[in-house]
């Protein structure tokens, strides 16, 4: 495979794209309050509108994983993953009705703040570190993604790219705060459609149109059917897509720090689950992007003369040279895919720095120093953001060392430790009996499982089965070959986290352990989650479940009341799943409408006025 060039013009719009991002970063430092409050920088002064917010929101776990991740999956295995669109709906409709609400009206400033008001100290730091470790890991898949891709086509430097875009996203979120991640994230999701789009455009024109490139998807076996096999263990299904992703969804786009800062950012709490609902189109014209990207490259280089394919490239990177090849002399085409690229990673990864930042400061920092001014919390959370984008630097190098496709490298983290966190979290809401020794005991027990099958999983190289390659009418076996014409000695020194998505061969069904073992990740977050709940709510019983009175007001969803909406009061009481307080708005809604101006501060005083339950068990403590 020869390597390609960039024209000038391909330099220049990746070099603006950096520009524009960095000259958002340096107006959100010298504009509004010139981020001198914690709460402009961490939570952008809690002003935000809807479509901004989210916007954002899919930009966070949109990265350039996704962006290449899929159209290999899809060019691999068909749109069987495309049913991952389903989850979205449930994915988003419950954070919308519940999660948002809740967080929203408790005036949070971290999501981790929650476990503490719900069950103590100790839950709340176990739920922050639990928070640091997934997206550590995460922002380091992120950054060395399109690096490497990127390297691998054009010979582009691998660690200069990767250092350039650190560095230049540090910057940004250091100066200009979650108002300059969330407008960066706006222009970079702008960028990133329309990279995607100009790839399909030009794929469908080389491939003769639309007519040639359904014909030929149908011709390899790309369009899948519902797959309603209920095997636990096939990686793809309508059920580990459908009812697994729902899970996936709600710890992302329920519980996950840079999401929830997100909700709170917004101006109201309508705008909050205004933005929330629109996710489900936004992601929904994403998923359909990444999908379509992919038949059009099965269509446009299926049966391909052997002697210009990418040899032993794995499923990811050759999704790039297609790309790559298929813009060829096309002015400023490949540069601005290499943009979408780019734009897709640094929305995540400053998303990541700037949450990392607020749970460090509120979280860890914060409650052990209360007396620190607001003027030295700033430079500290800035000084915070810095750090961490240091951090994802030497992540960038793990990332090196692992194995695997990217995407399900991305969706197993979310999922192992994600999962337990959307656990916990779901065990205090919906479960007024359950105390702070259960959820303790619980989320060790979620991590525990999620570890044990995951690690497992790597070890005897399993995660689900049927990630093997298609068969088509029209050969793709060179794929995998690894011994076809490879034109440039270095094509097969690719690293292993390249090699393709296929997993077990389908022929052999596991037993025993490997049969735990190969269970398809995408019920990691779901089994993790369950398991929280189960030994959350066994050791609250054993070791003295919660009343519900002694509940902090406002932090249970009365699930099991909604329900259970047809029995009579008295049972429901009997029960003890009436509420207290469904939400603290239903008691206090008078004062957060009339306190626009009042600080945080001053909220929880008149919350915890208004409450004289609280008050009572305040002072007796
Ligand atoms: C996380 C979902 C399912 C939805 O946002 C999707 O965007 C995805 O597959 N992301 C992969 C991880 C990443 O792009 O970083
Ligand atoms: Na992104």
């Amino acid at each position: 495979m020869e390597q390609m060039y960039f024209s000038v013009v391909d330099y220049v719009i990746f070099a603006l794209l950096l520009l524009a991002s960095m000259a958002i970063g340096v107006y959100y430092a010298l504009s509004g309050g010139r981020q001198r409050t914690t709460q402009e920088f961490l939570l952008a002064d809690r002003s935000m509108a809807a479509v901004p917010v989210s916007l954002s929101l899919i930009a966070s776990f949109q990265s350039a994983v996704a962006i290449v991740g899929i159209p290999a999956e899809v060019y691999a295995n068909g749109t069987q993953f495309w049913f991952i669109g389903c989850a979205y709906v449930l994915g988003l409709l419950i954070p919308a009705q519940v999660f948002v609400p809740l967080f929203y009206r408790l005036r949070l400033s971290s999501a981790y703040e929650y476990l503490e008001r719900r069950f103590n100290k100790a839950v709340r730091i176990c739920g922050t570190l639990t928070f640091i470790f997934q997206t550590v890991i995460y922002m380091g898949v992120c950054i060395y993604t399109p690096a490497f891709a990127l390297n691998k086509v054009t010979g582009l430097p691998l660690w200069g790219t990767v250092l350039a875009t650190g560095l230049v996203c540090t910057a940004y979120t250091t100066i200009g705060g979650l108002k300059a991640v969330i407008w960066t994230d706006v222009f970079q999701t702008a960028v990133m459609f329309a990279g995607q789009l100009a790839v399909i455009v030009v794929g469908v024109q080389q491939a003769g149109g639309v007519k040639a490139v359904w014909d030929r998807v149908l011709e390899g076996n790309r369009i899948s059917g519902l797959d309603l096999n209920p095997d636990p263990t096939e990686r793809h299904t309508f059920w580990t897509l459908a009812v697994g992703g729902v899970f996936l969804m709600l710890a992302l786009y329920g519980v996950n720090q840079a999401q929830v800062q997100r909700y709170l950012s917004a101006r109201t709490e309508r705008e909050a689950v205004r933005s929330c609902y629109m996710v489900i189109p936004a992601l929904q014209v994403a998923l359909a992007l990444s999908c379509v990207m992919g038949l059009v490259m099965f269509a446009r280089y299926c049966g391909e003369d052997p002697s210009r394919r990418p040899g032993s490239l794995s499923g990811d990177a050759m999704v790039l040279f297609f790309v790559m090849d298929m813009l060829q002399g096309l002015p400023g085409l490949p540069g601005l895919f290499i943009a979408c690229l780019f734009s897709a990673a640094l929305s995540s990864i400053s998303s990541a720095f700037n949450s990392l930042a607020t749970v460090t400061m509120e979280d860890l920092i914060r409650p052990r120093y209360p007396a620190m001014t607001e003027a030295r919390a700033t430079l500290l959370s800035k000084g915070l953001a810095m750090s961490y984008g240091l951090l994802c630097l030497a992540m960038a190098y793990f990332t090196h060392l692992m194995g695997e496709s990217v995407l399900q490298v991305a969706l197993k983290i979310f999922g192992m430790v994600g999962g337990p966190l959307l656990g916990v979290f779901s065990l205090g809401m919906f479960f007024p009996w359950a105390n702070s020794t259960g959820a303790l005991v619980g989320l060790g027990a979620g991590l525990a499982t999620a570890f044990w099958i995951g690690v497992g999983s790597i070890m005897t190289r399993g995660g689900g089965s049927g990630g093997g390659v298609l068969p088509s009418n029209c050969s793709v076996a060179w794929l995998l070959s690894g011994n076809t014409t490879v034109s440039h000695a270095n094509m097969s020194v690719v690293p292993a986290i390249f090699f393709n998505i296929s997993a077990t061969p389908p022929t052999l069904r596991p037993t025993g352990l490997r049969r735990l073992y190969s269970l398809s990740y995408m019920w990691y977050s779901g089994l993790s989650c369950l398991v929280v709940v189960l030994v959350g709510l066994l050791v609250s019983f054993l070791s003295g479940p919660m009343k519900e009175e002694d509940v902090f007001p406002g932090t249970v969803y009365p699930l099991l009341g909604n329900l259970l909406f047809f029995l009579p009061d008295r049972y429901k009481k009997k029960l003890c799943c009436t509420g207290q307080s469904t939400h603290a708005e239903d008691r206090n809604g008078d004062i957060f409408s009339s306190d626009k101006g009042a600080t945080e501060a001053e909220t929880k005083v008149l919350l915890r006025a208004s409450d004289p339950l609280l008050m009572e068990r305040e002072t007796s403590v």
